[in-house]
């Protein structure tokens, strides 16, 4: 008697995963705002958690943007930086992320007076932690605003150069239509010859142009999104040929109308393609969900077979910047599933 197929939802929880795709600021929970905003005597434009929640509905990324600022202007001591990362490092807990390689903006904290002597010690204190207490694998990005300067990049690589020991790579984020990649060439230069690793967004509102410059002028490891890659087909074979993973964000794209409903996303075309896709979070607290959700979401509305969902767990640590040895590790853990 063949065994009947695990349910996909037992699937999704039981496999080891790798979230490659995260934005540390967007998994601020309302709850945490308001009473950050309380504990600050910060005025917000909202009175209560469903307010918050209610105001969560995005036209593009600016809109969601515009919010996701407004909403880290509640962070402001080192305890709120812990308690924000500790709240996330409890949900890769919860839904099996053993490793997570989280972005963080600097800008977003700089630019209200808050500096890398506050936030590092609250995200590093909290990655410690959950490695002591359950063996939580971490790491950080660095990521540049691109809406602002190339000056403003390099002021920001300037004052992490102190902290370098606990950053892994940079990564370049926020608005992207009319900031192309190659207006931080020089910076991701920069970055690259002190031993940083590169990551960008590119192809999520932006054009499949933006993709080739982030490889060409930006010499990337990874393209956060990537989605739009799809519109030229050279691009798809050089992606799969060169095995360049992708981080797409399904609820994110969702939620910012980048597709119009989850059967319309294009996940399962780039899969089919042989590009190395993964599925990750984005800005969970912002687009309605965390890493298990975005493939319970696939698997509700994409006719994504068990074979797929062990494939986007296996490249989440393919993809990831864990070394050989480890790789190996969770790629046998995976293994053993199915
Ligand atoms: O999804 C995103 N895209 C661009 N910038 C961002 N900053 C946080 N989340 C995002
Ligand atoms: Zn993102």
């Amino acid at each position: 008697m063949p065994t009947p197929a695990t349910p996909i939802a037992e699937l999704i929880n039981s496999l080891p995963k790798a979230e490659l795709h995260l934005h540390i600021e967007g998994t601020l929970e309302p709850e945490l705002m308001m009473s950050l905003a309380t504990k600050h005597d910060i005025a917000l434009p909202y009175s209560t958690i469903d307010d918050v929640r209610s105001a969560y509905n995005f036209d593009n990324l600016q809109s969601f943007l515009d919010l996701y600022y407004l909403g880290a202007s509640v962070l402001r001591d080192e305890d709120d930086f812990y308690r924000l990362m500790w709240d996330y490092l409890c949900k890769c807990k919860e839904d099996n992320v053993v490793h997570v390689e989280m972005m963080f903006d600097p800008q977003t904290h700089t630019e209200r007076g808050i500096g890398f002597e506050v936030f590092m010690p609250g995200f590093t204190r909290a990655m410690h932690q959950a490695e002591q207490e359950w063996g939580q694998s971490s790491l950080l990005i660095m990521s540049f605003l691109r809406h602002l300067s190339e000056d403003s990049a390099f002021e920001t690589l300037d004052a992490a150069m102190p902290y370098l020991p606990m950053i892994a790579a940079v990564g370049l984020d926020s608005s992207e239509l009319g900031n192309p990649p190659e207006k931080f060439a020089r910076v991701f230069a920069k970055s690259k010859s002190l031993g940083l690793l590169r990551v960008a967004h590119a192809g999520e509102e932006g054009p499949a142009e933006y993709i080739w410059s982030a490889l060409n002028e930006l010499d990337v490891h990874r393209i956060d999104h990537g989605v739009r890659s799809v519109e030229d087909t050279q691009l798809m074979t050089h992606l799969a040929s060169k095995q360049m993973p992708l981080t797409v964000c399904p609820l994110s794209n969702i939620k910012l109308c980048v597709f119009d409903k989850m059967v319309d996303h294009n996940i399962l075309t780039l899969l089919d393609a042989g590009l190395l896709v993964t599925v990750n979070a984005d800005d969970p607290s912002y687009f309605g969900g965390y890493l298990n959700d975005n493939y319970r979401a696939l698997a509700a509305n994409l006719p994504i077979t068990h074979e797929q969902v062990r494939t986007l767990a296996e490249n989440s640590f393919k993809a990831s910047f864990l070394d050989d040895v480890q790789k190996a590790h969770w790629l046998s853990k995976v293994a053993l599933h199915l």
